[in-house]
């Protein structure tokens, strides 16, 4: 199994996800920029509908930045790829490969996160399996991904006492509404646009979303 930058539920941790389009160079710095902002375990290069050309592209430039920056690099959807770019892992979905298909690919030490919207039968059927990480979304309308299942936070807070697996928080995640979820037990907060769109920047968002989960681990 793959170790997920924060086993052990310690104190919650950002997980950042591309936006599904971007132009590398001008990504590049905004992504230089929200590494410099503070604490972020993971980024997830989620290019949806692009060729692999471009996703190999983007993998090259971005994840020797990651890599210096102590992130884990991991790839949406497609396992193949993640594979001969020996990414740190991979994120999949329930119409993406299966978990167990997707190990055998990558092996033992791979990241695999599976999507589990606001279900805790797909919760419990992935961790079984083994999933590293469950993701649970969406918690609030998403801007990034048009079709979504609408999550209660209260999945949250029953995972993190059935489990000591990490789970992962997503959908329309921004600084003013992250609380509710650390608050019902997510491990990571898992945010595209709440960053990417933040309007002081990118580095501001990454500080400021540290703050408010330093806010709640102090109050707990
Ligand atoms: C961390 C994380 N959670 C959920 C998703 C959604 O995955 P999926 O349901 O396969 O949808 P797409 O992202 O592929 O459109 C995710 N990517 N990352
Ligand atoms: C990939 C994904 N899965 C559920 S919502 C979502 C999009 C996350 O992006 P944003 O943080 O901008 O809502
Ligand atoms: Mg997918």
């Amino acid at each position: 199994m793959g170790t997920v930058p924060n086993v052990g539920r310690e104190r919650p941790r950002l997980y950042l996800i591309s936006p599904p389009e971007i132009d590398l160079d001008t990504f590049e710095t905004a992504f230089r920029e929200a590494l410099a902002g503070g604490d972020v375990a993971c980024f997830q290069l989620r290019l949806k509908d692009r060729p692999a050309t471009e996703i190999i592209a983007a993998t090259k430039r971005l994840m020797p930045i990651a890599e210096q920056a102590g992130v884990a690099f991991l790839l949406n959807d497609d396992v193949e790829l993640a594979r001969e770019l020996t990414v740190d892992g991979v994120h999949v979905g329930q119409d993406d490969m299966p978990y167990k298909k997707a190990r055998a690919l990558l092996g033992p030490d791979a990241i695999i996160g599976v999507t589990c919207k606001n279900s805790k039968h797909l919760a419990m059927t992935a961790g079984e399996a083994g999933a590293d990480y469950v993701a649970f979304g969406a918690f609030f309308p998403s801007t990034t991904k048009a079709e979504t299942v609408k999550a209660d936070p209260e999945i949250l807070g029953w995972w993190s006492e059935t489990t000591l697996i990490p789970s992962v928080a997503i959908g329309g995640i921004t600084v003013e509404n992250a609380e509710i979820l650390l608050k019902s037990g997510a491990d990571f907060l898992a945010v595209s646009s709440g960053v990417w769109d933040f309007e002081s920047g990118p580095k501001d968002a990454v500080a400021a979303f540290n703050q408010v989960i330093d806010k709640v681990m102090t109050s707990w």
